[in-house]
Order: structure tokens, then C-alpha cells, then sequence
């Protein structure tokens, strides 16, 4: 049987503090949905209204207050068509945010685990991008995430930074899987661009995955072998075409017309490969 948070109180150990900002994102929602399961986390959600990263005194205030062994930064900025047009604001949040973030981590020794993007690079490889290829980001979505991973590496020793790629979820908005399900439903023809290859990722995974890093013991000091850059998605790749079709057929929906069209109009450039290896 699993202990509570008040058996282990009982024996007076102290449960692992574990503040995630950007809780109502799509990421952040996920976690909450797999909290109970890690009876050992003492878990702080943060929305964006409760905590805003782009203002450090209140980070500083909030940590002095609830002292997190790890942060896990699920705050972004993350419409990669608007961030053309205020580069600025996704610069704020991405890249200062992360900033004020690390800055706060470091005075109060927390982990700061760091959610980072596929859109760091410029998507010319062929073969799947390892953690030591270098990013080249080719929109101002990556642009910003890529400042972000950089003030942190500067900042910190302690730290994780997750690459990942086409976050979904079948149960949490605004993500392609449930973008296309709408669409299906309302009968709408679907016209999908197969000028991209990467590695849709389901954010259960994704959470599964940063919450067993919680619970390998971490070295106290300096660069513990697992921290750095980490790359994370799930195996199969495919196109965004693709991946419409597999919902389709995932969801048992045929009645719908789906055409591969490369016209769907974006401002932003995206990599036409970031398969994460
Ligand atoms: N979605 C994807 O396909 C991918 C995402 N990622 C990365 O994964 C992480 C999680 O993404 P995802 O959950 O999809 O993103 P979402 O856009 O769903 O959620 C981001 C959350 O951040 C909040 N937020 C925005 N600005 C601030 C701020 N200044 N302070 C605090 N919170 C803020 C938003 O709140 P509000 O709505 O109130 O503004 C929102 O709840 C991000 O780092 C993203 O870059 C990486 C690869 C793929
Ligand atoms: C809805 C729709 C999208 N598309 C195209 C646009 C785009 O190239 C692709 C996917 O659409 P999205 O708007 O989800 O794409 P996009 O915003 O580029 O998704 C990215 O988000 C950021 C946050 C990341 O970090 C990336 O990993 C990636 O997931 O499909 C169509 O061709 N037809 C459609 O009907």
C-alpha cells in the first residue's frame, strides 16, 4: 500500500516539495491529473495569475515562503504564430521569465526542471537531433526558448532542461489532437500540411517522465551525471498529415474528408525535421 502524505509525516520524513508554474497550461493540467499517484510529492500549482515568472519579486516571495525542492516550469509563451508578431512578449516570459526563475533556484537551491521545445532547432537535419547538436532556431517561439535554456545553463548547475515536440493530450485543450476532433466533429474538411516530420508526444508520457526524475535521488552538489539537457518524445515520427490520420482512425471517425494541403496559411516558419533522439 501506497504511504500518505501523513504516514510519512508521522515519521517525520519530509515529503518532496515540488512547485509547478504554468499549472493550467496543458503540461501543467496533466501533472495535476497524476498527482495523487506520487504520494511522496507535496505538490504547489501555480497558475499564471497565481504566479507570474515575468516578475521575480514575487518568485522570490513565493519560494521564501513555500521553499520547493524542485520547480518544474510549465509557464510559456507558446502560440508560435503570435510570437512573430510580439516577439517581445514571448522574449519576456521564455527567455526572462526562465531567467527570473533560475536566478530564484539558485538562491533558494531548488531544481529547476525546464520544459524546452524541438523548435530550438532549424529542422535541416535528417537524422534525429541528439543533445549535442546545436540549435538554430528559425521563428521567434524558438528563438525566445532557446535565450531561455541558455540564461539557465549560465545560472544553474542543478538543473533539468526537457526538450519535447508536439505536445497532445486526448483529454486537455488546445492541442492538434483535440484541434482535429473538433473539426471532424463539426464536419469540417481538414486540409493538413505534410511539410513537417517530428514525434507527437502525449503529455501523460511526458509527465511520467519528469515525475520518476523527481524520484531518482539527486547528488547535492555541483553537476550530478543526469542533469543538463535532456531530450524527451515519444517513438514514433511522423507528419502532421499523419498524425491526422492516425487520430481519425484512432477515434474510428471515416465519414471525414482529410487532404493533404501544404497551403495551410502560418506566418511562422517551422523546421521541417526535429525528430528528437
Ligand atoms: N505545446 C507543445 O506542442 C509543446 C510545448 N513545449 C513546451 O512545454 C511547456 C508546456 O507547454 P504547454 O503546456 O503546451 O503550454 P500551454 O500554452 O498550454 O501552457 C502554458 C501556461 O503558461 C502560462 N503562462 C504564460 N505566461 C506566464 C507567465 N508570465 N507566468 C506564469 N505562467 C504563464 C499560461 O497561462 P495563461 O494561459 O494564463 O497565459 C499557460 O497556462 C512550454 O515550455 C512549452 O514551450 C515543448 C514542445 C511542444
Ligand atoms: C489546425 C491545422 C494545422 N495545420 C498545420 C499548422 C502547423 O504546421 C501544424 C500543427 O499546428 P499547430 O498550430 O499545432 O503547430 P505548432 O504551433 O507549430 O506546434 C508547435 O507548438 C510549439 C509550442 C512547440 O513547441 C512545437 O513542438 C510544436 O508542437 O499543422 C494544418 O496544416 N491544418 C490545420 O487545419
Amino acid at each position: 500500500m501506497k504511504e500518505d502524505k501523513k504516514q510519512l509525516a508521522s515519521k517525520s520524513i519530509k515529503p518532496t516539495t515540488v512547485l509547478v508554474t504554468g499549472a493550467n497550461g496543458l503540461l501543467g493540467r496533466t501533472i495535476q491529473k497524476y498527482k495523487d499517484d506520487y504520494p511522496k510529492i507535496n505538490f504547489l500549482f501555480c497558475s499564471s495569475k497565481e504566479l507570474d515568472i515575468t516578475i521575480k519579486e514575487s518568485i522570490k516571495k513565493n519560494f521564501k515562503k513555500n521553499k520547493p525542492d524542485y520547480c518544474i516550469n510549465c509557464a510559456a509563451y507558446t502560440n508560435v504564430e503570435k510570437a512573430e508578431k510580439e516577439p517581445e512578449k514571448a522574449f519576456l516570459v521564455n527567455a526572462e521569465g526562465a531567467k527570473n526563475l533560475a536566478e530564484v533556484c539558485k538562491e533558494s537551491g531548488t531544481v529547476l526542471i525546464h520544459i524546452s521545445t524541438d523548435y530550438v532547432f532549424d529542422g535541416e537535419k535528417r537524422t534525429p537531433y541528439t543533445v549535442k547538436d546545436i540549435p538554430n532556431p528559425i521563428n521567434e517561439y524558438g528563438k525566445s526558448k532557446l535565450q531561455g535554456e541558455k540564461y539557465i545553463q549560465q545560472i544553474l548547475e542543478r538543473y533539468f532542461i526537457i526538450r519535447t515536440s508536439w505536445l497532445y493530450s486526448k483529454e486537455f485543450e488546445k492541442n492538434f489532437y483535440l484541434t482535429i476532433l473538433e473539426k471532424a466533429k463539426r464536419g469540417e474538411e481538414l486540409r493538413i500540411t505534410d511539410a513537417q516530420i517530428g514525434c507527437p508526444t502525449d503529455t501523460e508520457n511526458l509527465t511520467k517522465y519528469i515525475l520518476e526524475l523527481i524520484n531518482i535521488p539527486l547528488p547535492l552538489e555541483g553537476k550530478g551525471e543526469n542533469y543538463g539537457i535532456h531530450h524527451f518524445c515519444d517513438k514514433k515520427q511522423m507528419t502532421w498529415y499523419g498524425f491526422a490520420i492516425s487520430i481519425l482512425e484512432k477515434n474510428k471517425i471515416d465519414n471525414m474528408i482529410l487532404i493533404n494541403d501544404n497551403s495551410y496559411k502560418t506566418i511562422a516558419k517551422r523546421p521541417i525535421y526535429s525528430v528528437l533522439e
